[in-house]
């Protein structure tokens, strides 16, 4: 890409959050969300849902499902793809969270994956970032794409809480509403060597605690009717 990357660092912990705060206009969001409610095909049930573009993501091995076919972006998400990487992502996933739902704390797969962007649609949400006891709230403002790069990747866990209502540094409580999302991300070439036993499935895997902490995801996933965080 020519010129300067619209990122930029938020000057918070966890480091390794970039930032662009308008990468879609309104009216932009607007025909998406539409199209969102409109246009496509969402699972029957309650709670977060996900369709899946690309490579579809498999919640028994946290990679890509070698089962299921390919399929192509549609031609509303070929604009949204972010030009920032050598190459386009492998998996797009668009969730969708009515009020109330929100997505358990995790990292992104490290084995799979490695390149990591989301881009928040609809009504805002607050994210919770964690590490040990200290915990980040990032306000996931519509039309504003993030990256999680370094620490902010690998090393601190991101969630939605599942809560009707967030209230803001300010005090104020601010209602949920409808939220969508896209993630995209970008398969590893290598082994990730981050070596973080507590959140690397690759680090996990090297100490033979691989297959405990993936019964657990399941099951968390089986309590919830949700699928899984990736
Ligand atoms: O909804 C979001 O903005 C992020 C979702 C997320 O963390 C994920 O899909 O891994
Ligand atoms: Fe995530």
């Amino acid at each position: 890409m020519e010129g300067r990357s619209p990122f930029t660092e938020l000057p918070i912990e966890p480091r390794g959050l970039l930032w662009h705060e308008d990468f879609i206009t309104p009216e932009h969001e607007q025909q998406l969300i539409s199209i969102f409610q409109h246009e496509l095909e969402w699972p029957d049930r309650p709670g977060r849902l996900s369709l899946h573009y690309g490579y579809s993501f498999d919640y028994k091995t946290f990679g890509i499902d070698p089962d299921i076919p390919y399929k192509e972006f549609p031609a509303w998400l070929q604009p949204l793809i972010p030009t920032t990487e050598a190459r386009p992502p492998e998996q797009v996933c668009l969730q969708y969270y009515p009020p109330g739902a929100g997505i358990p704390p995790h990292v992104d797969a490290h084995m799979a994956y490695d390149q990591l962007y989301a881009l928040s649609l609809g009504a805002p949400a607050m994210m919770q970032f964690r590490k040990g006891e200290r915990q980040i709230e990032v306000d996931l403002t519509p039309c504003s794409m993030m990256q999680l790069t370094g620490e902010a990747r690998l090393h601190w866990t991101h969630g939605i809480r599942k809560r009707k209502t967030d209230t803001l540094a300010d005090g104020t409580v601010r209602p949920r509403a409808d939220r969508w999302s896209i993630t995209y991300r970008w398969v590893r070439d290598g082994d990730c060597e981050c070596g973080n036993v507590e959140l690397c499935d690759v680090a996990q895997r090297r100490n033979g605690v691989e297959k405990e902490k993936r019964s657990l995801k399941q099951s968390i996933a089986k309590s919830t009717d949700e699928d899984p965080a990736p």
